[in-house]
């Protein structure tokens, strides 16, 4: 005779109960806890203080995505009215000025809620760098104008400062790299090139260069759990339009009062002031004594004579090195893909020759034939186009092959690794996205774990072992289910 245990039906029920808690507890935390967040995106400012003039960049990235793969992307971008902060060093105040319209349209376009938390920087290259040699007080003076007018805006301003060169290339190099997603594949890294006004860069990963014969070209990266070994070189004054500057200097030499110049049209002529031309530490030092104050610059519009001139400007004499580009500076030997941005993409933009398919031989002759237009066509052919600038386009494409070929000893081959890029995917290239990931810590060192599950798929698994936990707690307190509740008890 079985005797009814009193304890089973109050058992069961507590036990039945709180397996029914606990499962739903479980699935509601896996519901709640790995669900997207509802989209909101986080938001970056950078200003990029050139030595020709600054430029304003708006970024933008989903706030649960920021410490994964490659996803910000530039908005917005704001050129700023005017030249370089670098030329307000006798009326500091201006170069403060002068960003406030951007900075309006930035505040307009960073949603409102997000100002207080949206970093703002502003990097200045060489423009400064060459200020800052000549004139450090005017240099700070500035600086105070240019923070004094960016506190002003409500975001959380992160600070202004000079960049290194070496900053300058290694960030330009991450961005191309980061845009085209090739850091988090672990895929072979895209050289970058980068030409501005007052000077130009050059960075690349080679694979038998380790960084000991040249550690100040050396910078090493852990991104996405890779190691770089990067070289990179700044060479100040060598930007396009310190180098004219050069180019000039070089030529009044020869001669004071009139330069017959084959990097410009035939039949240019303008009169220029030498105070103005000597007026850079690029040249300073070149300055003829007792030469009169104004000089005519006439055109004779030849490529060949204007590459010799150019070709002056760089010094081949010595190296102490394996091997050197120019200026006694090491460079490993070239490893492409490059990517050429900034004035390079400008220039040969115009040019219309930005297409690196056609042979370096025939890049030759068009740009000759370029240079041997008459300026008088010339003009006809870009009504638009500011004079100043249209006067330049053939002395810089000229200097532009020359430090690729001569400079950096690219070959008639090796030119076609080369894309002349403005844009990446929406994104400007430069060194102002790569300055902004690595201040906010946005690029990690190690590869971010991936979830193993999308959201849906991991409630369903979890679903389902809660389902077979509770089937296993029901079937395991079968002993204790009384075995004829309904039937009358015989005792
Ligand atoms: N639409 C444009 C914009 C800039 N540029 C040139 O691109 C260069 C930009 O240099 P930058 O102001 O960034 O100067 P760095 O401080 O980088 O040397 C200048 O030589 C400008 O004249 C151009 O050729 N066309
Ligand atoms: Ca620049």
């Amino acid at each position: 005779m079985k005797e009814k245990n009193p304890w089973h039906t109050p058992v069961t029920i507590i036990i039945t109960v709180i397996g029914v808690i606990a499962i739903v507890a479980l699935v509601t935390v896996a519901v709640l806890q790995n669900r997207p967040v509802p989209q909101k995106y986080k938001y970056g400012i950078v200003l990029d203080a050139g030595s020709s003039h600054t430029a304003l960049y708006i970024y933008q990235w989903r706030a649960e995505k920021d410490n994964n793969t490659g996803r910000v992307e530039q908005t917005h971008s704001c050129k700023v009215k005017g030249k370089g902060i670098s030329s307000y060093a006798s009326e500091p105040w201006r170069a403060g000025e002068s960003l406030t319209l951007c900075m309006q349209e930035a505040e307009k376009r960073v949603p409102h809620k997000r100002h207080h938390e949206t970093p703002l920087y502003l990097g200045a290259t060489a423009g400064m760098r060459l200020l800052n040699m000549e004139n450090s007080s005017a240099s700070d003076r500035v600086f105070q104008a240019v923070e004094r007018a960016l506190q002003k805006f409500p975001f959380s301003y992160q600070g202004a400062r000079i960049l290194s060169g070496q900053e300058e290339g290694a960030f330009g190099w991450v961005t191309v790299n980061y845009l085209d997603d090739r850091l988090t594949q672990g895929l072979e890294t895209t050289g970058a090139l980068d030409l501005g006004g007052a000077s130009t860069q050059i960075s690349f990963v080679s694979d038998n260069y380790d960084g000991s014969e040249s550690p100040s070209n050396s910078v090493t990266f852990r991104l996405y759990g890779n190691d770089y070994n990067l070289y990179t070189h700044s060479f100040l004054c060598y930007g396009k339009d310190q180098v004219l500057r050069m180019a000039l200097a070089q030529q009044t030499q020869s001669g004071p009062g009139a330069i017959l110049d084959p990097c410009f049209h035939p039949g240019y002529m303008e009169t220029k002031n030498y105070s103005v031309l000597y007026d850079s530490p690029c040249v300073s030092d070149r300055k003829p004594q007792g030469a009169p104050s104004i000089f005519n610059h006439t055109g004779n519009g030849n490529f060949r004579q204007c590459q010799e001139v150019v070709k002056r400007v760089f010094n081949f004499s010595s190296c102490k090195y394996s091997r050197c580009s120019f200026n006694g500076v090491f460079q490993p030997l070239l490893q492409g893909p490059f990517g050429a941005f900034s004035a390079y993409y400008f220039v040969m933009n115009f040019l219309n020759l930005t297409d690196t398919s056609i042979p370096l031989e025939s890049v030759m002759e068009k740009l000759t034939r370029y240079c041997a237009t008459p300026w008088e066509k010339i003009k006809l052919q870009h009504p638009n186009v500011k004079l100043n600038y249209l006067a330049e386009y053939c002395f810089s494409g000229t200097y532009i092959l020359t430090l690729l070929t001569e400079g950096y000893n690219f070959t008639s081959e090796s030119y076609s690794s080369i894309k002349f890029i403005k844009k990446i995917n929406g994104s400007d290239a430069g060194w102002t996205l790569g300055y902004m990931l690595n201040l906010t810590n946005m690029i990690p060192a190690e590869a971010p774990d991936s979830p193993p599950l999308p959201h849906a798929g991991y409630v369903s698994i979890v679903t389902i072992i809660a389902f077979l936990l509770f089937v296993l707690v029901i079937l395991s307190l079968r002993p204790l289910w009384p075995r004829c509740s309904k039937q009358p008890h015989i005792i």
